[in-house]
């Protein structure tokens, strides 16, 4: 039964590219949050192991599945399909804590199927993806994006040193292709500018988490009127 004082928690994606430092960042923030008294949920999409959808595409990523990861849409249904699939769990979390911070959300879709094509940020595939994710699948909405903006020489550095050190995590197409970086990095920058789907907030490799977390549960307090 949903209670009459149930928690409205605000709904916060972390975006940026491959390597940027958003799992880093994410520890981060949940730790001063937590450490605040708030209570926060995170999931991470895609969610590998999980759906199935996730699985197919990072395979896809790494040669498998014959010409998939080469459908520049077919490669955008599958990551959507993912979030769908965790849409109940997602309003769920949302109802019951204060914070859901999510490491990657619909705006990656939107990012790197228009880098992918050539296109900005506002074009034909950001349009096609807000429809297909937000309108038919209903997701909900973020109410804020923070976009982690790193110089792309620096995110694909640690991508790299990342599949040096780490058994499970060699490059992918993705990772492996600095033109799409480059591009996938601008079509954020204009997401961000043009404030696609809600409020964002750009911050850079050198933000502070604490600081970034009192920002965020300050204006969430102001918004709500809570005070604790
Ligand atoms: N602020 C930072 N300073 C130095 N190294 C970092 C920082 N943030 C992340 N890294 C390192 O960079 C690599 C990529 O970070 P990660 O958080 O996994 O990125 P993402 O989740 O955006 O792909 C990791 O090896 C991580 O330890
Ligand atoms: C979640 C998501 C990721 N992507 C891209 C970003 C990454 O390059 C790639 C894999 O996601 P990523 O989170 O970077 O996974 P990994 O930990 O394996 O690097 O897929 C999309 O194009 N659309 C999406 O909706």
């Amino acid at each position: 039964m949903a209670l009459p004082w149930a928690i409205v928690g605000i709904l916060i994606a972390l975006e940026g590219l491959d390597g940027a430092g958003k799992r880093t960042l994410s520890n981060a923030l949940v730790a001063a949050w937590r450490a605040d008294g708030s209570t926060v949920a995170t999931l991470a999409f895609p969610r590998y192991g999980v759906s199935a959808c996730a699985d197919l595409g990072a395979e896809a990523l790494h040669g498998r599945h014959g010409d998939t990861a080469g459908s520049v849409n077919a490669m955008a249904l599958l990551w959507a399909l993912d979030r769908r699939d965790a849409a109940d769990e997602l309003r769920e979390l949302i109802a019951t804590h204060d914070v859901v911070l999510l490491d990657r959300y619909v705006a990656s879709n939107a990012a790197y199927t228009a880098a992918r094509k050539h296109e900005g940020a506002d074009g034909p595939s950001v349009d096609w993806i807000e429809e297909l994710e937000f309108g038919r699948f209903d997701l909900p909405r973020p109410d804020l994006q923070i976009l982690l903006q790193v110089p792309v020489e620096l995110a694909a550095r640690r991508a790299k040193d990342r599949a040096g050190t780490e058994a499970d995590r060699q490059r992918d197409a993705y990772e492996r292709d600095a033109g799409l970086q480059e591009r996938t990095g601008e079509v954020y920058d204009g997401l961000a500018a043009r404030a696609w789907i809600s409020r964002w907030t750009v911050v850079g490799a050198d933000v502070d988490p604490a600081q970034l977390a009192a920002q965020v549960t300050n204006e969430r307090r102001a918004a709500s009127g809570v005070t604790r």
